[in-house]
């Protein structure tokens, strides 16, 4: 189990983490959101040993993780950090380069593994070209694969999927995910991006203003978010004042909706203006106003601008977030 207590740390003078509190079972996945400059990297990298933190401990089980104040060489065997840059051998092939750590003594286990990590990146046919002949998002893979050789217990993934297009993305974080489940590795994610959280990360950390703002169970934080910031970290979300809506009308509370949570009605609901109507694909995104208030939601339709219509949202949700 990894423990951070009472973590902080600054470059300089300004702090970007202030008493950071941190608990990680074995095999659980955790996922590190907020927005850009808000500490994410940071924090994996004095987890991993990179930064010395100026207050606070970290411990593996009974092991404390010391910094680069008293470990010449960063980094912990049991512990892998695949940062934002890949730290790959450029002129080796890809396999050489997956192999590398693992034992030369077992040359059928070693080809084995090797091929089990390659199908799993989806770079077999990649296996004899050199790493420095890669583009950047071939690299990561590359790079993610050699940091699972290494069979680590706790794995840091930085924006692990940053260089990687949106064909491949699925597959790859199904893959990885499945396959550090199956191997009971834990795992710290930080990502921007939602769909790297939803469906594999056991629990939600939101770091805002040098802090965590939430440390939840993931399906509980995003159907209750309790704040518009972590809300829009999972997709486009408003803050509306409850007594827009009639039967709330005296009550002085805001409510988070989600904009696929609105259902559009021509007969009864809020009513809006529609300013704006984007096309996103599966449906339309619309921007519309109540009064001096713009409210985004989905539509399976597209609506013109000038449109009147009105918005539902279901009871269960508004009483979801009037929870306190
Ligand atoms: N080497 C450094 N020296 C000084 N300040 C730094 C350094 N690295 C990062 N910072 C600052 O520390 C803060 C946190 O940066 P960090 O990279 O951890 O954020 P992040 O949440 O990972 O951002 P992003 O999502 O954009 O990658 C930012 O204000 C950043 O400008």
């Amino acid at each position: 189990m990894l423990q951070v207590n009472s973590l902080s740390f600054a470059y300089d003078k300004k702090p970007v983490l202030t008493n950071i509190n941190i608990k990680v079972d074995q095999g659980e996945h955790i996922s590190i959101v907020g927005e850009s400059g808000c500490g994410k990297s940071t924090l994996l990298k004095i987890i991993y040993g990179l930064l010395q933190p100026r207050e606070g401990e970290i411990f593996w089980g009974e092991k404390q993780v010391m910094g680069p104040d008293f470990n010449l060489v960063p980094g912990e065997s049991y512990m892998k950090y695949l940062s934002q840059d890949f730290d790959l051998m450029p002129f080796t092939t890809v396999a050489e380069n997956v192999s590398q750590f693992l034992s030369v003594f077992y040359p059928e286990e070693l080809k084995a593994r090797t091929m089990e990590l390659l199908e799993m990146i989806d770079m077999v046919s990649f296996a004899k070209v050199k790493v420095k002949n890669l583009s950047g998002g071939q690299q990561q893979r590359v790079a993610l694969a050699r940091v699972l050789a290494q069979k680590p217990e706790l794995l840091l993934l930085d924006e692990p999927f940053g260089h990687i297009d949106n064909f491949r993305k699925n597959q790859l974080r199904r893959n990885l995910f499945d396959y550090l489940k199956k191997e009971g590795i834990s795992c710290i994610t930080a990502t921007h991006d939602h769909q790297d959280i939803l469906p594999y990360a056991n629990r939600i950390i939101v770091l805002k203003d040098q802090t965590i703002m939430a440390n939840a169970n993931t399906r509980d934080l995003y159907n209750n978010p309790k704040s518009i910031y972590t809300a829009t970290l999972f997709g486009e979300a408003n803050l509306i004042p409850i007594n827009i809506i009639k039967s709330y009308g005296d009550l002085e509370r805001e409510i988070i909706v989600y904009a696929h949570e609105f259902r559009v009605s021509n007969k009864k609901g809020i009513p809006v203006t529609v300013e704006k109507c984007y096309f996103m694909g599966s449906h339309f995104l619309v921007e519309a106003m109540s009064g001096e208030k713009k409210i985004r939601f989905n539509s399976e339709e597209a609506l013109t601008p000038g449109k009147k219509v009105f918005l539902n949202i279901a009871l269960e949700t508004i009483s979801q977030r009037l929870k306190p």
